[in-house]
């Protein structure tokens, strides 16, 4: 009988830990990020979500443990803030160009238009809003067609709407290019609606799982209090029945036509 494995991982890290000096930021990091699967890392300040990030990105080396990368695999970054030198005359077209010089005007007129901001293209850096900065770098990001995204904290400066949406658009890019993404982000009711799966990182990993299950996990509830169901303003229940249209529970379990 044919077998259905799961697709090896884009990134595996072993075991990995990060020290600064005397401080163990990451401590044996276990983490598969598969392909097709939004993971996203949570945690407080300082619990060494960003350094997680630059491990899986390259640009950090771990002092302990082993990272292995799928190979050929291509990433796509979108950093936490970008400055730009308010006297350095740069638009959003050139600004592309420079990140990534094979594309072509059409190609990186595309990537905007992906990210909703075609209209951006001759704009000057300086002068775009957060969320309209955000889908710049988001579109500098797909300009690789990356097997893999990397985002750090990707709605920070951005409206709640424009969240929503920004977190829609990740997740439509997802299914396009069949790539995985790795996010870092601190707003949990965002995370937890949009994530397939969650990573609460303190220097080692609480827990991880499912939106679903990361939130009764009691780690999390730790890290977070804030969270607690009698904090929260939010209303979930698990379903075991169907209503009818007129909310009535149906007694079949399927729910019917008023
Ligand atoms: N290059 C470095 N040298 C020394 N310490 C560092 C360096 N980079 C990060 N740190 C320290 O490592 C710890 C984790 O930092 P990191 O930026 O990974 O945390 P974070 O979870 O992303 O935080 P935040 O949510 O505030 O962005 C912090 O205490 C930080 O000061």
């Amino acid at each position: 009988m044919p077998t259905c494995s799961a697709p090896s991982p884009l990134v595996a890290l072993h075991d990995v830990s990060v020290r600064y000096g005397a401080q163990t930021v990451l401590d044996r990091i276990r983490l598969d990020i598969p392909p097709r699967r939004i993971v996203t890392l949570i945690g407080p300040n300082g619990a060494g979500k960003s350094t997680l990030a630059r491990v899986v990105l390259g640009i950090c080396k771990p002092d302990q443990g082993q990272v292995t990368r799928r190979a050929g695999l291509r990433v796509g970054y979108m950093p936490q803030r970008l400055r730009i030198d308010d006297s350095l005359p740069l638009s959003v077209d050139n600004f592309l160009a420079l990140a990534d010089a094979g594309t072509r005007h059409t190609g990186r007129q595309a990537a905007l238009a992906r990210t909703g901001v075609p209209h951006l293209q001759q704009r000057a850096m300086q002068a775009l809003s957060g969320g309209e900065m955000q889908r710049v770098l988001l579109a500098r990001a797909l300009l690789r067609r990356p097997d893999l995204l990397v985002l750090d904290e990707p709605a920070q400066g951005v409206d709640v709407s424009g969240q929503d949406a920004l977190y829609g658009l990740l997740a439509e890019v997802r299914d396009e290019l069949g790539c995985g993404i790795l996010l870092i982000s601190h707003d949990l009711h965002l995370v937890m609606a949009a994530t397939d799966e969650v990573v609460c990182l303190q220097h080692h990993i609480c827990c991880s799982g499912t939106p679903d299950a990361v939130r009764s996990d009691p780690a999390f509830l730790d890290l977070f209090p804030g969270q607690r169901p009698s904090h929260l303003a939010l209303y979930t229940h698990e379903h075991d029945h169907a209503h009818r249209l007129d909310g009535h529970v149906s007694c079949d379990g399927h729910s019917h036509d008023a």
